[in-house]
């Protein structure tokens, strides 16, 4: 059995490495140095330095290799999710795991749904607490496997799980894709508050306020309260709005201390985060849903300037929790 990993960036690999442990791999990166480094020194310096890679891990610059595999874990950011699958071999009718966390500017749609608009092979959903380093370590890591058809479910639950890596099922595959969509929007408010040092209360505030936005949304979409609570909403919200390895709160650290967000955003890395929170803000709006903090990020990021944006979040009027 071979496992396809369409993405060269931090968490492709990641997820290739630990799927090295028990399966071969065929990873397509769009970077052919990052396709070297993986075949000739079994290493990915520009995105994930520090790991030695499996040799079971096979790099391609072209997605025909994909072909060998039954599985793909479709890891290109969510922006260009449509044009990346549009070139890979999908007439094979792999069974697709969607786990990049945002919402498609173009359409506002979720991932799942793009991916509906390409191909009716079975899809799911890997979304949780997941920074890539500590997953390639083989650190203890859990995340929500959401698939709609519960046959494919379980099954993928059995196959993606490793002895340091474990996937827990739900179906609700809106509730996984907007847990971790709207938790990379809260991340930058939270670092926002760090780096304009607003102290740990603000932060606290935000997190559960935050977490009420998500719900709100996500009950919205037709997504389930238990889910936005599990791995795939709330833990991944405590993990990224508490910790600066989170590229989204650094992203928001940047912001909070003054630097301006083009120059922030300027990097090869990417902060979901920043293309979500507008598109975020646009789905709200045509869902009815309020969402404050999701608005205050997507201003910061058009250029507001912080002590602003907070003055006028505090300002707002006083409410029933
Ligand atoms: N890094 C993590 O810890 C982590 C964990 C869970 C989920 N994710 C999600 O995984 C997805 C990928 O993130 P990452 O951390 O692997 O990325 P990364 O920041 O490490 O690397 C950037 C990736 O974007 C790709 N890219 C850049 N421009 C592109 C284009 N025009 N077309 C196609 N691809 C392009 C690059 O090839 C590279 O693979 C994101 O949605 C992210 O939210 C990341
Ligand atoms: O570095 P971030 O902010 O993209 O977060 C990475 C993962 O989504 C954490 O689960």
């Amino acid at each position: 059995m071979t496992i396809g990993v369409i993405g060269g960036g931090a968490w492709g690999t990641a997820l290739a490495q630990v799927m090295a442990g028990d399966e071969d791999v065929v990873l397509w990166a769009r970077e052919p140095e990052v396709v070297a480094a993986i075949n000739q020194d079994r290493a990915n310096p520009d995105f994930l330095p520090g790991v030695a890679l499996s040799p079971r891990i096979r790099a391609s610059a072209a997605t025909a290799g994909l072909a060998a595999a039954d599985l793909w874990l479709v890891v290109a950011p969510a922006q260009h999710l449509r044009s990346v699958l549009a070139e890979c071999p999908l007439a094979a009718r792999p069974t697709l795991v969607l786990c990049a966390k945002g919402i498609e500017a173009a359409t506002l749609k979720l991932m799942a749904e793009v991916v509906a608009d390409l191909t009716d092979a079975p899809c799911a959903v890997l979304s949780g607490p997941t920074f890539a380093g500590e997953v390639a370590r083989g650190l203890p890591t859990a995340v929500t496997l959401a698939c709609r058809d519960a046959g494919v479910g379980t099954a993928l639950v059995q196959r993606l799980a490793r002895p340091t890596f474990r996937p827990y099922f739900s179906d609700d595959v809106t509730g996984a894709e907007i847990g971790g969509a709207v938790k990379n929007v809260l991340a930058i408010a939270c670092g926002v508050v760090e780096g304009a040092g607003l102290g740990l209360n603000a932060r606290a505030a935000l997190i559960a306020r935050g977490f009420a936005e998500m719900t709100r949304f996500g009950l919205a979409r037709g997504a389930r309260a238990d889910t936005l609570a599990g791995l795939s909403g709330l833990g991944d919200l405590v993990l990224t709005c508490s910790s600066a390895n989170s590229r989204n709160f650094t992203l928001g650290l940047g912001i909070g201390r003054g630097e301006p967000a083009a120059t922030l955003l300027d990097t090869r890395t990417v902060a979901e985060g920043a293309a979500t929170a507008p598109v975020l803000v646009a789905a709200a709006r045509a869902a009815g849903v309020e969402m404050p903090i999701a608005e205050a990020v997507a201003a910061l990021l058009a250029g507001a300037p912080v002590v602003e944006v907070i003055s006028a979040l505090l300002a707002r009027p006083l409410r029933a929790e």
